[in-house]
């Protein structure tokens, strides 16, 4: 039998070196990082972010609800999201002045479109489109891929993955540290001081005020939360929206645009249809804050930070409003602690690229529900 040798570069194998591309549930578009893992630290040096074409996000938002063609589509759909993906690594590329063959691994999210981890008699899925081989082919660059699924298959719930990342990155001996995502949807690290951690998606981000902001705006979100900051707050309607029984839920739970979509809304603003939208705007940003404020208060006991990360750290209204309902906390985007708001969750997909490279696990039983810790991902070699 003839043994062949690998042809695969040097460079590549030894590099620590590793691109993250993320799309999440806002469907803005895509954020990548490059990072480097060499000396037993991380560092960011560079990012890019491009939007998604409006006919790719509008296919992407479609997808997340049944509709007709859908295989085919799909299909679509994630090749449309690797070429994003390739230019977005491309820019990283220019901008560092590096060869592909430097690069370890590419660590690609994909695009959620169904999260139903533990429904059907034990038998859930979660769905991330992508391409993965046509981002290895226009890359030249290995892609670790499907992050997701093995831990639904080991009985999690697929999500959050980024808490054992925050442990890396914003642990502190000792100390309980708060971490909050607020995305599309938002999802909190509870890093115990005791080294124990813990996370769950509160409910929802950015995705109700951006449906609301672009149905009565035009804008894609409402920048800095101005508008929202303008109107009033009704009770009424705060109430009821806190009534969602996914807010009550014990973790460990995920959550999507499954349940926090227009229809959602639709439902509980129909009493409400001759509200002034600025008003409801003030609402679901009341709403949105006090999702994620309740369960920082429930969990974070012995707490004294609370860092945001995620575009909802840019809204400056609603980080008013956090600070507000966490007296007891203080509320800080994590560029204070070293690593921007836009650049946490590209950066956790690089971290968990190498985790997988490594052979180590990217999970963490505490936090998904998992039987155990499983090394996560895919990989399409260079
Ligand atoms: N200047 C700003 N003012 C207010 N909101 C902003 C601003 N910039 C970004 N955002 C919000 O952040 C969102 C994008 O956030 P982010 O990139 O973290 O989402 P995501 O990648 O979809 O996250 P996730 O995967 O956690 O759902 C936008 O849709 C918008 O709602
Ligand atoms: C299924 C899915 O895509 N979940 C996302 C989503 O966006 C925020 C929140 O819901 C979080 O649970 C998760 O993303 C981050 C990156 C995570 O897995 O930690």
């Amino acid at each position: 039998m003839l043994i062949e040798r690998s042809t695969a570069t040097p460079a590549a194998l030894t590099s620590e070196l590793y691109i993250g591309l993320m799309s999440g549930t806002s469907l803005d578009g895509i954020d990548g990082v490059l990072a480097d893992f060499s000396g037993g630290r991380m560092v960011v040096s560079h990012h890019a972010s491009a939007p998604f074409t409006p006919e790719l996000r509008a296919e992407l938002l479609a997808l997340n609800t049944p509709g007709s063609d859908e295989l085919h589509r799909a299909a679509l759909a994630g090749s449309g999201l690797a070429r994003a993906y390739a230019s977005v690594v491309h820019s990283l590329l220019e901008r560092s002045g590096l060869a592909p063959q430097a690069i370890r691994a590419i660590g690609a999210h994909g695009q959620t479109v169904r999260h139903r981890p533990q429904e059907f008699d034990g038998t859930g899925y979660t769905l991330q489109l992508n391409n993965p081989a046509l981002l290895a082919e226009r890359t030249g660059i290995a892609v670790v891929a499907d992050f997701r699924n093995r831990d639904v298959a080991a009985g999690g719930q697929g999500a959050p993955l980024v808490p054992a990342f925050h442990r890396g990155v914003f642990g502190r001996a000792g100390e309980t540290m708060l971490v909050l995502n607020i995305g599309g949807i938002s999802n909190l690290s509870v890093l115990g001081a005791d080294g124990q951690v813990r996370g769950f998606d509160c409910g929802p981000g950015n995705a109700l005020m951006d449906h609301w902001c672009q149905l009565h705006t035009g804008q894609p979100y409402d920048a800095a939360g101005a508008w929202a900051a303008n109107g009033q707050v009704l009770p009424e309607l705060l109430a009821l929206l806190r009534q969602e029984p996914f807010l009550h839920k014990p973790p460990p739970k995920s959550t999507g645009r499954d349940l926090f979509n227009p229809a959602w809304l639709s439902s509980r603003l129909k009493a409400f249809a001759v509200c002034a939208p600025q008003d409801i705007q003030a609402t679901l940003t009341e709403f949105t804050a006090l999702a994620c404020a309740d369960d920082a208060r429930r969990h974070g006991a012995g707490a004294q930070t609370l860092a945001v990360c995620g575009g909802g750290a840019l809204n400056t209204h609603l980080m008013a409003r956090l600070q507000a309902a966490c007296p007891g906390l203080q509320v800080v985007a994590t560029d204070t602690l070293g690593l921007p708001a836009l650049q946490v969750e590209a950066a956790a997909f690089a971290w968990l690229a190498r985790q997988a490279i490594e052979g180590l696990p990217g999970n963490l039983a505490s936090v998904t529900g998992a039987a155990g810790e499983r090394i996560l991902g895919a990989l399409y070699p260079a």
